[in-house]
C-alpha cells in the first residue's frame, strides 16, 4: 500500500518530517490565545468585584475544546427563533430563585437576565422557551413538561446548590439539556447548620424559646442531653457528612460513619470509622443524614430501620426529606423509638400546615435553611454563574450532571481528537449509500497510552454526533449522543489497540468501521464487506489516511471528492484541470494505490462545493471508475 501525497496549501509551515513534540503542539497553542483574550472581561471582573473564580472558566485548554466543538456540541446558543422577543446574539438566562448578586453581574456580562421567582409550572412552562439557561435553586421543579416546553431552546440547566433531585435528569438528556450544579460552596453552611440543629436539639432551644416568649419559665422541662462522649452516626460520609464529623469530634463525640462509596482512607484522616448501615444505626446515640435523595435512598429510614435503632436515639436531617418515611418517622417519635428529631427538609416542601412531624413537640424545624448563609449564597451563585456561563460558551463542565466531566488537561489534547472523531463520523455515514440503515459501528482507537489514560467518551460522542446529524433532524451534543444512538438503534462499539509508537500523543489513529451496509463508493469497503476509513491528527490538523484498503493523506477541511481511477499517468492534472476551470480551488491532493498501474484513489480537498455540472465532468474522465462528493 503507498501513498503518494502533494500538498498545495501551505495549510502548516512546519517541517512536516520532524516528529518534534514542540511542534506539533504550535498550530494548537496558536488557536488558544482568541479564547483566553475573550476571557478577560470575565476575569477583570472576578478581580475588581473581589470574587475568587474558584474553577477553570478561564483555562485556555477548555476554551480550545470550545473552539473545536463549539457550535457542534449544541451547547452553544446560537438559533434565534423569530418570534422570540428577545432578538440579539445574547443568550437569555431565567433565574427562577433567589441568587447572590455576584453571580448575576457575572451572569450579566454575558446574557440578558431575566429574573422571576415564585413561578408556578404553567408561568415557567409558558417562559422557557424564549431561554438558553435556566437557574433553579431546591424550590424549582424542572420536570419532564418543562423540557417539553423549551422546544429545544434550553441549552443548560444550572441548580445553585448540590442536591439536583428537583430536576429530571432522564428528561435533561433525552432533551440534550446539560444540567450542572454548583456542588462545593454551600458545604460549610449545610455542615454548620447540621451542628446548629444537633447542639439545639439536644439542648431544647427551640421549644426553650417558643416557651418563654408564650410567657413561661419551664426550667424543668427542658433538660437536654449532652453531646460529649456520644457516638454520632453519619450516613452519608461525602462534603456535607465529612464536615460536620470534624465539628462534632472538636465537641467531643465519638464518630462513626456509613458511606458505601466513601474511601476509607479520608475516614480514616478525619479519625471517623466507616462503618455498615446496620452498625452505625443501631449504635448511635445520635444520627445525621447526609445522603442525596436517590432511588436507593428513597425511604431508607422506614419503620424497619427505626425499629433497629437504639432506644432514644437523635436523628438531623440537612439532605432530603425524601430519605425518611416520614408518617414512620411520627410513629418511632410517638413510641418513643426516636427520642427527638431536627428537620430542615421534607418530602414536601413546604409541608402542609397540619404536618404532624412538624408540631410534634420532640421535633424542631427549620424551613430548608442548610445552605442560606450570605457566604454560602454568594459562593454558590458564583459557582453556578461561572458553570452557566462556561455551559452557554460550550464548555464542558467540570460540575456536569448528566454529561462526561472531562478534565480541561485532557479536553486540550483531546482538541483535535474532537473534530478528527466528527468529521470521520461524517464521511462514514455520507459513504453509506442510502437506503442501507447504519445499525453497528465499530471504532477502533490506536494509541500507545494505557487504556485507564485515555478517555475516549468524547470522542465517542462526536462520532455519534458526525454519524446522526447529516441523516435526521436530532441536534446531537454530548448529553445526548449515547441516548440518541440507542433510540436510533445504532450500536457503537469500541476497541483499543496498542501502538508502538510514542504515547506522548494520545491517539495514534482512529479508524471507523460501518458494518453491513452497502457504500455509494465501493472502494471504502474493505475485504469482510464494512466500510473502512481511517484517520490521524499530524501537527494539530485531522487528516484521513486511509479509504478501504486504500491510503490517503489529505487534510480533513473544507469538503472531499474521492476518485478510483486506473492508476495511470495523467490523472491528477485532468481531475484537476476540470475543477480549475471551474474555479474549484484544490487545497490537498493524495493518490494511494494497492498495486502500480492497476487501481488508485485520489482523494482531493477542495474549497468550494463543486456544481453538478463539475462532477458529472469528472465522472466523465474515462479511466474514473466510481467517485463520490462528500461534505464535510
Ligand atoms: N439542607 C440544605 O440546604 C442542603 C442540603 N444538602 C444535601 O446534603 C446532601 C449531601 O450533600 P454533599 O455532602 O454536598 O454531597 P456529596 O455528594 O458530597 O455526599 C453525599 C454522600 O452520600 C453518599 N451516599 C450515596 N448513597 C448513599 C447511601 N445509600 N448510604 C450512605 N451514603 C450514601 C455518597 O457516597 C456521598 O459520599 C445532599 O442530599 C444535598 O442535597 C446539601 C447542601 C445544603
Ligand atoms: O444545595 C442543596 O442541596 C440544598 O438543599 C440547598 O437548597 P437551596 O438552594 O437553599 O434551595
Amino acid at each position: 500500500m503507498a501513498t503518494n501525497s502533494i500538498s498545495r496549501a501551505a495549510k502548516n509551515p512546519i517541517n512536516f518530517s520532524a516528529r518534534n513534540v514542540e511542534s506539533q503542539k504550535k498550530p494548537i497553542i496558536s488557536r488558544y490565545l482568541s479564547f483566553s483574550q475573550s476571557t478577560i472581561s470575565l476575569q477583570k471582573l472576578s478581580l475588581v468585584k473581589g470574587y475568587h473564580i474558584s474553577r477553570k472558566l478561564h483555562n485556555t485548554a477548555v476554551f480550545n475544546v470550545l473552539e473545536t466543538v463549539e457550535s457542534r456540541s449544541g451547547l452553544v446558543s446560537r438559533t434565534r427563533d423569530p418570534d422570540n422577543v428577545v432578538n440579539t446574539e445574547k443568550p437569555t438566562i431565567l433565574v427562577s430563585e433567589k441568587l447572590g448578586e455576584a453571580g448575576l453581574d457575572l451572569l450579566r456580562t454575558f446574557g440578558t437576565v431575566e429574573c422571576s421567582y415564585n413561578l408556578s409550572p404553567e408561568e415557567l412552562c409558558a417562559k422557557i422557551s424564549l431561554c438558553d439557561a435556566l437557574i433553579v435553586r431546591s424550590g424549582t421543579k424542572v420536570t419532564r413538561q418543562v423540557f417539553e416546553a423549551a422546544k429545544g431552546r434550553l441549552k443548560v440547566v444550572g441548580r445553585a446548590g448540590v442536591g439536583i433531585d428537583n430536576v429530571d435528569l432522564q428528561a435533561a438528556t433525552e432533551f440534550g439539556c446539560l444540567v450542572v450544579n454548583a456542588p462545593t460552596a454551600n458545604t460549610i453552611a449545610a455542615a454548620e447548620h447540621g451542628i446548629a440543629l444537633l447542639a439545639s436539639m439536644a439542648r431544647n432551644v427551640a421549644q426553650a424559646d417558643a416557651s418563654m416568649k408564650a410567657g413561661k419559665w419551664q426550667r424543668t422541662k427542658y433538660v437536654g442531653v449532652s453531646l460529649v462522649g456520644k457516638t454520632l452516626a453519619i450516613m452519608g460520609f461525602g462534603k456535607v457528612g465529612s464536615e460536620v464529623a470534624r465539628r462534632a469530634k472538636g465537641l467531643g463525640m465519638h464518630v462513626i460513619a456509613h458511606d458505601p462509596y466513601a474511601p476509607a482512607d479520608r475516614a480514616r484522616a478525619i479519625g471517623v470509622e466507616l462503618v455498615s448501615f446496620d452498625q452505625a444505626i443501631s449504635t448511635a446515640d445520635f444520627i445525621s443524614l447526609h445522603m442525596p435523595l436517590t432511588p436507593t435512598t428513597n425511604k431508607i429510614f422506614n419503620d424497619e430501620t427505626f425499629s433497629k435503632m437504639k432506644k432514644g436515639v437523635r436523628i438531623v436531617n440537612v439532605a432530603r426529606g425524601g430519605v425518611i418515611d416520614e408518617d414512620a418517622l411520627v410513629r418511632a417519635l410517638d413510641s418513643g423509638t426516636v427520642a427527638q428529631a431536627a428537620l430542615d427538609v421534607f418530602t414536601e416542601e413546604p409541608p402542609p400546615n397540619d404536618s404532624k412531624l412538624v408540631q410534634h413537640e420532640n421535633v424542631t424545624v427549620t424551613p430548608h435553611l442548610g445552605a442560606s448563609t450570605k457566604e454560602a449564597q454568594e459562593g454558590v451563585a458564583v459557582e453556578i454563574a461561572e458553570a452557566v456561563v462556561g455551559a452557554l460558551r460550550g464548555e464542558l463542565s467540570a460540575t456536569a450532571v448528566n454529561a462526561p466531566m472531562v478534565p480541561p488537561e485532557v479536553l486540550s489534547e483531546l482538541a483535535p481528537y474532537v473534530t478528527l472523531a466528527e468529521k470521520l463520523g461524517r464521511l462514514a455515514v455520507q459513504l453509506v449509500a442510502g437506503g442501507s440503515g447504519i445499525q453497528s459501528v465499530k471504532v477502533v482507537y490506536k494509541s500507545a497510552r494505557d487504556p485507564d489514560n485515555l478517555d475516549t467518551r468524547l470522542l465517542r460522542a462526536m462520532i455519534t454526533k458526525g454519524i446522526i446529524e447529516p441523516i435526521s433532524d436530532s441536534h446531537i451534543n454530548l448529553v445526548n449522543a449515547d441516548f440518541t444512538a440507542k433510540q436510533k438503534g445504532l450500536r457503537i462499539s469500541e476497541e483499543r489497540v496498542v501502538a508502538d509508537s510514542s504515547s506522548d500523543y494520545p491517539i495514534d489513529s482512529i479508524l471507523v468501521h460501518v458494518s453491513n451496509v452497502e457504500s455509494k463508493f465501493a472502494s471504502a469497503l474493505t475485504d469482510n464487506g464494512n466500510i473502512s476509513i481511517e484517520g490521524r491528527v499530524k501537527y494539530g490538523i485531522p487528516h484521513l489516511t486511509c479509504v478501504g484498503s486504500f491510503g490517503v493523506d489529505v487534510s480533513l477541511d473544507g469538503n472531499l471528492i474521492l476518485c478510483r481511477q486506473v492508476d495511470q499517468p495523467g490523472m491528477i492534472g485532468r481531475v484537476g484541470n476540470i475543477l480549475g476551470e471551474r474555479n474549484v480551488n484544490v487545497s490537498f491532493m493524495s493518490v494511494g494505490r494497492t498495486v502500480k498501474r492497476t487501481k488508485a484513489i485520489m482523494a482531493i480537498g477542495v474549497d468550494e462545493e463543486p456544481d453538478k455540472d463539475t462532477l458529472k465532468k469528472i465522472g466523465e474522465v474515462s479511466a474514473i471508475e466510481e467517485f463520490v462528493f462528500l461534505d464535510l
